[in-house]
């Protein structure tokens, strides 16, 4: 046995110590440094051994996470889902043992889900029932590279009544013990056939999207975002492994995530932060207005150069500064918001974009920022309350999980939450594919369907999809 996987058994022999005195049941969570690993891979192995729990998640400062099984998880539902995993949270961690050699964001016992969108839509689809309103895993195992390429893994146990430290200690040092098997050589089944996606809902997309111009028109919204979906079926199962491995190889400079619930996988790459909070640093991103890639350097140039002065999209985008900053600061003793937008590329589309970063006024939770934050005007519309009714009444589909919160927190009430756009949610053979666009009273309806097309082929892509 390793001096460092004896201190794992003395801390489960203490948590199981602890849970006799307080009669309840104690998280044991314990971190060490790892050998390198491919995540992707590690991913993999989930399949045989915890198909039903795993999850992936990258930033673009290029620290990677990957989870298998869990511990336990956090779910809530309605309107108070929010506030429901922030007392869950803080429960679990009163009486924690939590083993970690830095206080930095490097590992430890990180929580990974997420939230629906709009909780109080009616249209509920069976296709997002495992993920809920709100649903958070605690990853049994975690390992983490961080940006100096560092390899941490992280075993979290949940000591229940009926837990005994010696079993609980095999069983968890054959699982790491199966991890350091893991084979580098990545072999994913490339898949033949062509895919034919479906736009569903087409025809009553485009007379919704008429609709909200006309309500912009008419002064009662300044904006409102409308999705739809494109609907994917293969003969055979989608390769999960496969379309995540594309979706990292091509798309590095977003946030990589996949969430698989029970038979569900939803994953994508999605460019836009809604908040991340380290200590009292915080940071967002105004994401909002959007033209599609020049085919040369020099024609992505001038769209670019086009998007910057074009006043529909600076609209757009204006409407989401606005909306962030006000949130932001009532939270924060300094923000700062540059007075003009950069323009990001995201795969084919590039945006008008915002960073803004600030300094809590006090404590705060993640959670209660992600709270007050969603939805922006990115995926809601302005004014907020009103959008979200236009929403459920506009739109045809649930967006489950498309465009809303989703991401990490810690024990200290850091972590990041992006928006999850540019995703899917694939179910066996079927995949759904989401994609929206922000209404201002200078849109139409051909624009807006040829944004929300170019928005959808990262991630058709990566399924195997190619676009002629
Ligand atoms: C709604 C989506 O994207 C959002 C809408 C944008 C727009 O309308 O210009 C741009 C970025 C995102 O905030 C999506 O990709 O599905
Ligand atoms: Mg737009």
């Amino acid at each position: 046995m390793l001096i460092m996987d004896a201190l794992l058994f003395d801390l489960l022999a203490k948590g199981c110590l602890k849970q006799e005195q307080l009669k309840k049941s104690i998280l044991v969570s314990y971190t060490r440094e790892f050998d390198s690993f491919d995540a992707i891979d590690i991913f993999r192995i989930g399949e045989k051994w915890n198909r039903e729990q795993r999850l992936y998640w990258s930033d673009p400062d290029g620290i990677e996470r990957v989870g298998l099984g869990y511990a336990l998880k956090l779910a809530a539902e309605g309107e108070t889902r929010v506030s429901s995993i922030a007392d869950q949270k803080k429960k679990l961690f009163n009486d924690a043992i939590i083993e970690k050699w830095d206080q930095g964001l490097s590992g430890g016992p990180l929580l990974f889900g997420g939230f629906s969108f709009d909780p109080d839509n009616q249209k509920t689809s069976p296709k997002w029932h495992s993920f809920g309103d709100a649903t958070f895993i605690l990853p049994e195992i975690l390992l983490t590279r961080t940006k100096e390429n560092k390899s941490i893994l992280t075993i979290n146990c949940l000591m229940t009544k009926d837990k005994k430290p010696d079993e609980e200690f095999n069983r968890l040092t054959e699982r790491i013990q199966l991890l350091n098997k893991s084979q580098k050589s990545l072999t994913t089944s490339a898949y033949e056939g062509k895919l034919t996606p479906t736009e569903e809902y087409l025809n009553e997309w485009k007379i919704s999207v008429k609709k909200a111009i006309d309500i912009i028109q008419s002064g009662l919204m300044q904006k409102i975002v409308l999705s739809r979906t494109m609907r994917v079926d293969r003969q055979v199962p989608y390769d999960i492994v496969a379309i995540l491995k594309a979706l990292t190889d091509d798309q590095a400079s977003h946030y990589v995530f996949a969430f698989t619930m029970g038979e569900s996988t939803f994953l994508g790459a999605s460019p836009e932060r809604l908040v991340k909070k380290q200590g009292h640093d915080i940071r967002s991103m105004c994401l909002a207005g959007t033209t599609t890639r020049g085919k040369t350097e020099k024609e992505d140039k001038e769209k670019a150069e086009f998007l910057r002065r074009d006043q529909k999209n600076l609209q757009e985008h204006q409407w989401v500064v606005n909306m962030i900053s006000q949130v932001l600061s009532r939270f924060c003793q300094s923000l700062l918001v540059p007075q003009n937008p950069s323009v990001l590329k995201a795969g084919q589309v590039q945006h008008l974009c915002t960073p803004i970063s600030g300094k809590l006024k006090e404590d705060k939770t993640i959670l209660e920022l992600v709270q007050a934050l969603h939805p922006t005007p990115a995926l809601g519309g302005y004014p907020q309350k009103e959008s979200l009714q236009w929403i459920r009444e506009l739109e045809v589909a649930d967006r489950g999980w498309y465009g809303a919160p989703i991401g990490w927190m810690d024990e200290q009430d850091d972590g990041e939450y992006i928006v999850a756009i540019r995703s899917g949610l694939i179910e066996n053979s079927t995949a759904w594919l989401f994609a929206g666009c922000g209404l201002v009273g200078d849109s139409t309806v051909t624009e807006e369907l040829i944004e929300t097309r170019a928005k959808f082929k990262p991630i058709f892509s990566a399924l195997g999809g190619s676009h002629d």
